[in-house]
């Protein structure tokens, strides 16, 4: 599949690959006939061309884990058409139908699955393309933020624009963290402490951010350019979770039962 990415300026991106399966969309369950991603917000291209010389005009490809470059003089975007059932297709975020807990609980954020590359093993994914949408939180006796937890499965989240609400400070757009399977991780102490104190009312959270997961059951390789070249690793990392303090009570009763 060819494909080219028009940007202006200096672009950063995101890109995961899969090689045993292919990207579909989640079955919806309970949820039944429509939700999350709907398949009539996915647009595929149409038959289209450009004749176009351009000198040097650059073709990579990618074969068994290496990038290969050639040079002709005109664009290859010049087949009008084709037969196939594999096209690129491209989907805006923003028109993802959520659904979420409206009474009690942080839901696992499965609901929030965009696409998912199912393993063969039932249940379990090669890849889950989560986001983390704009949405009301309305949940009551409940830490709304993402629960501390471990994880069976792989967690590498990155940052579109704005900020993610379980860091606030250091996860910037353009970065990303990564959980590894089973590593213990949660909000920082700073979320910590202002979900904790705060009053529940009816709230929006993650408006004018775009944060995302690529969750997997396997276990992600950090490239020596990620760890040392880039020059980029926080290092401090693990201070964000530092401040937290001890909160256990053992005479300590819910209100409601
Ligand atoms: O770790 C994270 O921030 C991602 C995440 C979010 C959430 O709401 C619940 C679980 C989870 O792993
Ligand atoms: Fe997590």
């Amino acid at each position: 599949m060819r494909f080219s990415v028009s940007v202006s300026g200096s672009t950063r991106g995101y890109i995961l690959e899969v090689f045993a399966a292919h990207f579909q969309l989640p079955y919806l369950g309970p949820i039944g006939a429509n939700g999350l991603a709907n398949p009539r917000d996915f647009l595929c291209p149409v038959a289209w061309y450009e004749d176009k010389d351009v000198k040097g005009y650059q073709v990579v490809s990618k074969f068994q884990g290496h990038l290969f470059q050639a040079e002709q003089n005109h664009s290859p975007f010049d087949v009008v058409g084709w037969h196939g059932s594999y096209v690129p297709y491209k989907y805006n975020l923003a028109l993802f139908m959520v659904v979420n807990a409206v009474q009690f609980d942080h839901c696992d954020p499965s609901i929030f699955t965009v696409l998912t590359c199912p393993s063969n093993r039932p249940g379990t994914a090669i890849a889950d393309f989560v986001i983390f949408p704009p949405r009301w939180s309305v949940q009551e006796n409940t830490f709304r933020p993402p629960y501390y937890h471990r994880n069976c499965m792989s967690e590498f989240m990155g940052l579109i624009f704005g900020n993610y609400e379980a860091k606030k400070e250091g996860f910037q757009p353009g970065g990303a963290t990564l959980h590894s399977v089973m590593t213990p991780h949660g909000p920082d102490t700073q979320c910590f402490e202002e979900a904790t104190n705060a009053t529940l009312c009816p709230t929006r959270v993650a408006d004018g951010t775009q944060a995302f997961m690529f969750e997997s059951s396997l276990s992600l390789a950090v490239t020596k350019w990620g760890e040392e070249t880039c020059q980029k690793l926080d290092k401090n990392y693990y201070k964000c979770w530092q401040g937290l303090k001890k909160h256990f009570n053992p005479k300590w009763q819910p209100d409601v039962l």
